[in-house]
Parts: structure tokens; sequence; C-alpha cells
């Protein structure tokens, strides 16, 4: 399988700042590739040398098989690309704007504008400087994936979107990869990169922590899980959840009904398959936290040692 995007040794410093530390990855050709990591970890800067918007201080890129540098002009053809601070101003209308950007990024299919903007549910006739961030966000995802790009390149592109447009922009990706496209995204969200990506790299401080199939990250995920229980006693809710593995720090309290907080570490299936013998009247999961769950597991020693959780250490 070739790639889409190879970077060697890929640095950028900003004075003394390093953003961006030796970094080498490659993005399989029809794959959909998500970089996650914390904010200041580098995802923008990494973005922003493959579209030859800033140059590196070492190292270097391929992009769609040519230099970002020297491929500018045909390369922004076969690139979409939302950046992660998209601004949006001016008095025209979405409808004109995209038509603006159609002739940049080169044919557009007939109606491939509106199907999109009815998808994630925006007015391209209203002026651009009035739309909420939301649906900015919106109108330059409708910019990326308009022409089809071989390649999508979009930093951070959920953020300001409700979650039914994010399932939707989820599905458009998804088609994006069965279409044979490419997709690079950034994220801080895991739950995000997990239903989206096979591949992702962990970015920390500038530098690639690992690089691991999703599958292998999901077992690290730890959730928060709260849970009310009605029709049963403390004693008998513990007596079951002490038994389901990869649970800790529960707490069962009695109150309006049991009370139940735990911390689940890996696969929820269990847990759900242990309060399914109780009347449950609550139940709420929380979204894995990127720093407890993967963030303690994958770093360096010395991270590890200044107070994160040892991978060993986790019950
Ligand atoms: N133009 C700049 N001048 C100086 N430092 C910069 C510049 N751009 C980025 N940096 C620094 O480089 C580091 C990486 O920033 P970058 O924006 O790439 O991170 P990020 O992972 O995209 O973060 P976020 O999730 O907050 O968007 C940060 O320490 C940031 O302060």
């Amino acid at each position: 399988m070739d790639h889409a995007i190879e970077t060697s040794g890929l640095t950028k410093h900003y004075g003394r700042v390093t953003a961006l530390a030796d970094v080498s990855l490659h993005v399989d050709t029809g794959s959909v590739f998500g970089v996650i990591g914390p904010n200041g970890a580098g995802k923008t800067t990494m973005m922003r040398l493959l579209l030859d918007i800033i140059r590196p201080s070492a190292g270097s890129a391929r992009v769609l098989g040519r230099s970002p540098r020297e491929g500018a002009q045909r390369l922004r053809r076969n690139i979409g690309f939302v950046p992660g601070d998209l601004r949006l101003e001016g008095r025209v209308t979405g409808r004109q704007l995209l038509r603006h950007y159609a002739r940049i990024s080169g044919p557009v299919a007939p109606r491939a504008i509106d199907t999109l903007a009815e998808r994630l549910g925006l007015d391209l006739g209203k002026q651009v400087r009035t739309l909420s961030k939301g649906n900015k966000q919106k109108l330059g995802l409708v910019q990326a994936f308009m022409h089809e790009p071989a390649l999508l390149v979009l930093d951070e592109p959920t953020s300001g979107l409700d979650p039914l447009v994010q399932q939707e922009f989820l599905a458009m990706v998804r088609e994006a990869k069965q279409t044979g496209q490419t997709v690079f995204l950034s994220s801080h969200v895991l739950s995000e990169i997990q239903q989206a990506a096979d591949s992702v790299a962990i970015l920390r401080e500038g530098r690639i922590v690992t690089i691991s199939d999703v599958d292998s990250l999901r077992l690290t995920a730890v959730r928060r899980v709260r849970v009310g229980i009605t029709g049963s006693t403390p004693d008998a809710v513990r007596r079951v959840l002490e038994e389901v593995p990869h649970l800790s720090e529960l707490t069962v309290g009695d109150g309006d009904g049991v009370r139940v907080t735990a911390r689940v570490e890996g696969e929820i299936d269990p847990f759900v398959k242990a309060i399914g013998v109780f009347r449950v009247s609550d139940l709420a999961v929380e979204e894995p936290d990127l720093e407890e769950s993967v963030l303690r597991l994958y770093s360096s020693p010395e991270t590890r040692h200044s107070g994160g959780t040892e991978p060993n250490d986790v019950r």
C-alpha cells in the first residue's frame, strides 16, 4: 500500500519553543489516520507543515508523493483542509463563498455543495459573518469535502459542532474512506478518534509518544460511570460489581435508590452485563479522559514518575 503522507524527522522550532520534534510517520492511502494530543502538543503545527503554510526547521514531508513546497498548487486541488483556527468573515453568503473556493479547489460535482450543507444542517443563504461558530465550522467542512479531494487534512474538525452533527461528520469520514480518500485528522477527544480512525498517533510536547491501531488503543480507555439503581440494596449491588474485572474506585451509596460510581478500564461490556441484573434508573458513562486513559500509559518514564499511573499499576 502506498502512502498519502510520509514524514521523516519533521521538526519545527519557534525560537526556543520546539513545536514538533523529529516526527516520522506514514499514512496509508485510503486510511483514516488520527493525531491525538493535549493542547500545545503540535497537532496544528504538523498540519501546517504538510500544507506548506509553514516550513520545517528540519526533516521532510511528502504529501501525495510530493514535497509540500514543490507541489503546493497541485496539492491544493487534491487536498481538503479545515484549519484549527478557522476564521470566516465577510458579507458574502455561504453559497457565494463556497463558489469562490470551488474556483480554487477545482471541479465540484453539481449539487455536492447543497447535499453536504443539507447533511450538516447549514443554511447557505446567510451571510458568513452572521453565522455561529458551529455553522462556520460546517461551512469549513463543506469547503473541504466538496471537491472530493484525494486527501482530507482536518484540524479539530468537530470543534463547535453539536453531537448529532458530529455523528454526521463521522459518517462523511467513513464514506470518504470507502471511496478511497485518505483522511488525516486531529482531535483531543478520544472517542472521536476511536470512532473514525484506523490508526492513531499520540503526540505530546511535539513528540510522537506512540503510533497504534485504534483497536489496541480502545483497550486502554478509562471511563467514569455513574449508575442509579432501584429495588435493590447497596450490599447486593456491591457484591455483584466487585466481581467485574477492571473496575476500580467503586463507591456504592444509599440515597434516592442505590447510587454507584466507579472507574472502568478497557471494555465496558462486563460492567454493562453486571448492572443488567438490576433495575437501572439512571446511567452516565463519561467520555474517557485523554490524560488519564492514554497519555499516562504511554508517556515516557520521566513523565510517568512525575505522578502518572504506571501501566502495570492499573487494576
Ligand atoms: N507561531 C508560533 N509562535 C510561537 N510558538 C508557537 C507558534 N505556533 C505554535 N507555537 C507553539 O508550538 C507548540 C505546539 O502548538 P500547536 O498549535 O501545534 O499545538 P496543538 O497540538 O495544535 O494544540 P491545540 O490542541 O491547543 O490546538 C505550542 O507550545 C505552541 O505554543
